[in-house]
């Protein structure tokens, strides 16, 4: 089953000189799938996570997820559509700093007016998952970035959404934290079921993907599938990403 359908998509950015950021994208992600998107900076992945995550329009071309189009909804049907149907992690976290850790992580099911008891259980559910119960009730200045990552893990996928979108998750996280964020999504995805999208510029962190898809120049450059190997996969996501011309001092160097 698709969960993800691009078809023939298309960004310019209009301005005094106009920006072909995205040109004829298709991408199909089914049901399960934990797939990565890599490519040079300014080749267009932040453009296209924004294309289906609904932050901003394409010019052309189609988005479906889970079978329904959010640009031709209404905007409280667009609303609703975003706060039941996608999860959203990014690299700095965003967290609201006067809440605790639960408090955060519940708050989708507060904004949908969920009753207590099952807000109880979603949180233990997903707090076990990310490994988090013991920091339940401390604030979010007084745990770690890796810690401040899973919490915003766990607040994306309380609702169970169709699609995680994941930007740079580990841009903000050294590497044994991040180590620890890319396993807990590849226990989500697993386990859960869910299916993940995210972009990077971390071979490593991309390694824990089934596929990566590589965009130069806003077009779809190359994919490349996972086998048994993470660590025969990390070197042909490094092999790629210079094959492609991605700037290699751009890419972390860490070692799987
Ligand atoms: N709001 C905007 N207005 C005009 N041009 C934009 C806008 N956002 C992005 N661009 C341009 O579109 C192209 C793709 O940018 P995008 O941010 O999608 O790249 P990226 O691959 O995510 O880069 P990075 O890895 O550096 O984050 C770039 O040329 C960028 O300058």
């Amino acid at each position: 089953m698709d969960i993800l359908q691009v078809k023939a998509l298309n960004k310019v950015y209009p301005g005094k000189v106009a920006t072909h950021a995205l040109t004829d994208i298709h991408l199909t992600i089914q049901k399960g799938e934990f797939v990565g998107i890599m490519g040079p900076s300014g080749s267009g992945k932040t453009t296209l996570l924004n294309m289906v995550s609904t932050i901003d329009e394409p010019s052309s071309g189609e988005v479906s997820i889970n079978g329904s189009n959010p640009y031709r909804m209404k905007k409280n049907e667009l609303a609703l559509f975003r706060r039941r149907q996608l999860g959203f992690v990014f690299q700095d976290f965003n967290l609201l700093d006067t809440l605790t850790v639960a408090e955060n992580i519940v708050l989708p099911l507060t904004l949908d007016r969920k009753s207590l008891s099952e807000m109880e259980m979603k949180l233990k559910q997903v707090a076990e998952r990310l490994n988090i119960k013991d920091i339940l009730n401390k604030r979010t200045y007084e745990i770690s970035g890796g810690q401040r990552q899973r919490t915003a893990i766990a607040r994306a996928i309380i609702t169970s959404p169709s699609l995680l979108l994941a930007d740079e998750p580990t841009g903000s996280l050294d590497s044994n934290a991040s180590k620890v964020v890319m396993e807990s999504l590849e226990s989500i995805n697993e386990k859960e079921g869910t299916t993940l999208m995210l972009v990077t510029h971390d071979p490593l962190a991309a390694s824990y993907c089934h596929r990566i898809v590589f965009i130069k120049d806003g077009k779809l450059a190359a994919e490349i599938h996972r086998g048994d190997s993470r660590q025969t996969f990390f070197q042909k996501i490094i092999d790629t990403l210079s094959f492609w011309g991605g700037n290699m001092n751009e890419f972390s160097s860490v070692r799987v």
